[in-house]
């Protein structure tokens, strides 16, 4: 599903430049959920800026879903990205003057779905994260738990190949975020291919595999060999 080869990332201010991604190598099958780790400063945003077509590497290659991402105008970036990736976010996202029915509704507008098969879609997507009685509420009446939930069914309306999540329980307590991670697992039991960034290692436990980074070079790869469910790791 994702293949990067070599993967180099520098910034440039001024006459300095800091390489931040110094050949990054990974692959991840349809089917994977797979959470990348790091210390602050390792580049784990930065991959996923690339990861999500949101910025482009300086030297190697990025595969997906057999087509190959380079040198894309920012149109077909948008199209791309709308094509093949769901985003969930720190702080949700969410817009807040939208009800969470027309939050996640969203992205099918801009696929040109039609307002009474987004509505439909949206409803499904609201009622799968548990949340279809709080469809017309918005998002500052919900709870922080709530509105992950609202960018997680936004994030799955346009049924992306992959899920792109970037520290998505950043802004939880623990309770919910061991929450919201049981909602992620169940998506991926259903086939759904899913990254997360995360800074914590209780989460990072809670997907399949854990890819760590350290001054732009992976370091370790490694299968989790006993996934944590919910109950396992809050009491
Ligand atoms: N747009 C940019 N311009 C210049 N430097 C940048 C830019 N984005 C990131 N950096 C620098 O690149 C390095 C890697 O940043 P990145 O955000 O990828 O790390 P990270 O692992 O995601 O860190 P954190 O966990 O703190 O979010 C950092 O030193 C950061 O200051």
């Amino acid at each position: 599903m994702i293949e990067i080869k070599n993967l180099h990332k520098s910034y440039h201010m001024g006459k300095n430049s800091l390489h931040v991604l110094k050949g990054i190598n990974f692959s991840v099958s349809e089917g994977e959920m797979v959470s990348i780790m790091g210390s602050s400063g390792s580049g784990k945003s930065t991959l996923l800026n690339i990861l999500g077509i949101l910025d482009e590497a300086d030297e190697g290659t990025y595969n997906l879903d057999g087509t190959l991402i380079k040198n894309l105008n920012e149109k077909v970036a948008a199209r791309y990205r709308n094509k093949f990736l769901g985003f969930i976010f720190q702080s949700f996202n969410l817009i807040n003057y939208k009800s969470a029915i027309e939050n996640v509704a969203m992205p099918l507008y801009y696929q040109g779905v039609k307002r009474n098969i987004r509505i439909e879609k949206a409803m499904h997507y609201l009622e799968k994260v548990g949340l279809a009685d709080w469809a017309a509420h918005l998002p500052n009446e919900l709870s922080g738990g709530q509105k992950q939930r609202v960018a997680i069914a936004r994030a799955l309306a346009s049924d992306p190949k992959v899920l792109l999540a970037d520290e998505p329980t950043g802004a939880l307590d623990t309770k919910t975020s061991y929450e919201v991670m049981e909602l992620i697992q169940g998506i991926n039991d259903e086939g759904k291919t899913i990254l997360i960034v995360t800074h914590e290692e209780d989460i990072a436990h809670m997907t399949k595999r854990i890819v760590n980074l350290k001054d732009g070079l992976i370091i370790d790869d490694s299968v989790v060999n006993q996934v944590r469910a919910k109950s396992e790791v809050y009491v």
